[in-house]
């Protein structure tokens, strides 16, 4: 099989292209993006942009969406915000398989996209027409899955063995997030920049952090009584990794051993999640996995649970899970072409 991908330039894009060169099920990667729009018209080759990628001599061709379409079964978007709004569309109207890493098509209607994005929305009867998907979750989808983000994963997996089996009260939801500084991307930004960075730990989109509404739009299809959560973010002054910590008051009766059952239970037949038997992930074990790996610990003195979610951001909480939803998608068994065990770097 033939797929594309637009924005394999970025941070995801190559990790996506490496699980894609390793897909048994793919015969050829075909690349589109802007990169050859310069003054000369030139054609750009993926081993003079991405240095590493040694002898892949692929050029990356002028986006344009019929032609992705006639070369290819399916197309990957790594493209930063507000790119697949624009460029999407035909996809859509064609029914042609998108796998979209960025949050363009994740929340259904407009005016709240515009609101958390600050960027213009695609159109309310494309988005109606993408799948939410959150790969460990697999449901029957559309032929547009928009991938989930990194803290939403994080903590959409930490949260839901919890709010589906009604276990914590659904007013009290607290999610502390913390990055690596690849999860914002190639782009340098001012608290990405080395100096403000290391040896530090900066906070931001307190209350604003466009996951919020992602992760409480899944919450409510789960459990109509979440309402909304309290949600930080902070950058950690390291490449990979993301730890999301989560608080909640557990309902009357709620003891570890329910806990656990309800944690195990949900994962029984999830490949790439680990429920950990009484202890607390570190993130070096998911770096360079699709895995999340979640602790419970439940405090009976505060009748607080608190749960650790842990993925590598680039990998579950992009490309690793835009391949395992491409996988569903073309009934291929998930697990194929991502790895499960850590880098250790
Ligand atoms: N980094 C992460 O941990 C995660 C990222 N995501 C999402 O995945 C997407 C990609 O993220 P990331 O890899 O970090 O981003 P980067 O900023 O590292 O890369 C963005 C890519 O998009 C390309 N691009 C930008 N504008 C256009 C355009 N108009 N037409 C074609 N290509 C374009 C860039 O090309 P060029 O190099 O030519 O500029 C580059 O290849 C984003 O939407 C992000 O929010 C989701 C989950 C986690
Ligand atoms: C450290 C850092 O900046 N992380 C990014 C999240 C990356 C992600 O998941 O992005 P999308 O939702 O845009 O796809 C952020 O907080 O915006």
């Amino acid at each position: 099989m033939d797929v594309a991908i637009v924005g394999v330039t970025g941070y995801s894009g190559t990790v996506l292209y490496t699980l894609l060169a390793n897909h048994p099920e793919i015969d050829q990667i075909n690349l589109y993006g802007h990169v050859n729009e310069g003054e000369d018209g030139t054609v750009r080759y993926l081993d003079e942009l991405v240095p590493g990628f040694h002898g892949q001599h692929v050029p990356i061709q002028k986006f344009d969406s019929a032609q992705i379409m006639m070369d290819n079964a399916a197309v990957f978007f790594a493209t930063s915000a507000g790119v697949s709004s624009q460029l999407a569309g035909d996809f859509i109207d064609a029914d042609f398989p998108v796998i979209d890493l960025s949050g363009d098509y994740r929340l259904t209607d407009p005016a709240e996209y515009e609101k958390w994005y600050h960027k213009p929305s695609a159109p309310a009867e494309h988005l109606q027409k993408a799948s939410y998907s959150l790969a460990d979750f697999p449901q029957e989808t559309s032929n547009y899955i928009a991938n989930p983000g990194c803290y939403a994963t994080a903590t959409l997996l930490g949260l839901a063995p919890m709010v589906q089996a009604d276990l914590i009260d659904p007013d009290s939801i607290v999610v502390d997030a913390k990055s690596g500084t690849s999860g914002a991307g190639k782009k340098l930004t001012e608290i990405t920049h080395f100096t403000e960075a290391s040896d530090n730990l900066q906070l931001y989109g307190i209350n604003t952090h466009k996951h919020i509404p992602e992760i409480v739009a899944q919450l409510q299809k789960w459990n109509d009584e979440v309402q909304a959560i309290q949600f930080s973010t902070t950058l950690l002054p390291l490449t990979t990794g993301l730890m999301a910590s989560i608080y909640a008051k557990v309902k009357p009766g709620v003891t570890q051993t329910k806990l656990m059952k309800a944690f195990n239970d949900d994962y029984a037949d999830a490949p790439f999640v680990n429920v950990l038997d009484g202890q607390t992930p570190d993130l070096k074990e998911v770096v360079g996995t699709n895995n999340c790996d979640i602790g419970v610990v439940f405090n009976p003195v505060t009748q607080t649970v608190m749960v650790i979610s842990v993925i590598d951001n680039l990998m579950k909480g992009a490309a690793g899970q835009a391949v395992q939803n491409f996988n569903h998608l073309f009934n291929i068994d998930e697990k194929v072409g991502l790895p499960t065990l850590p880098a250790f770097v």
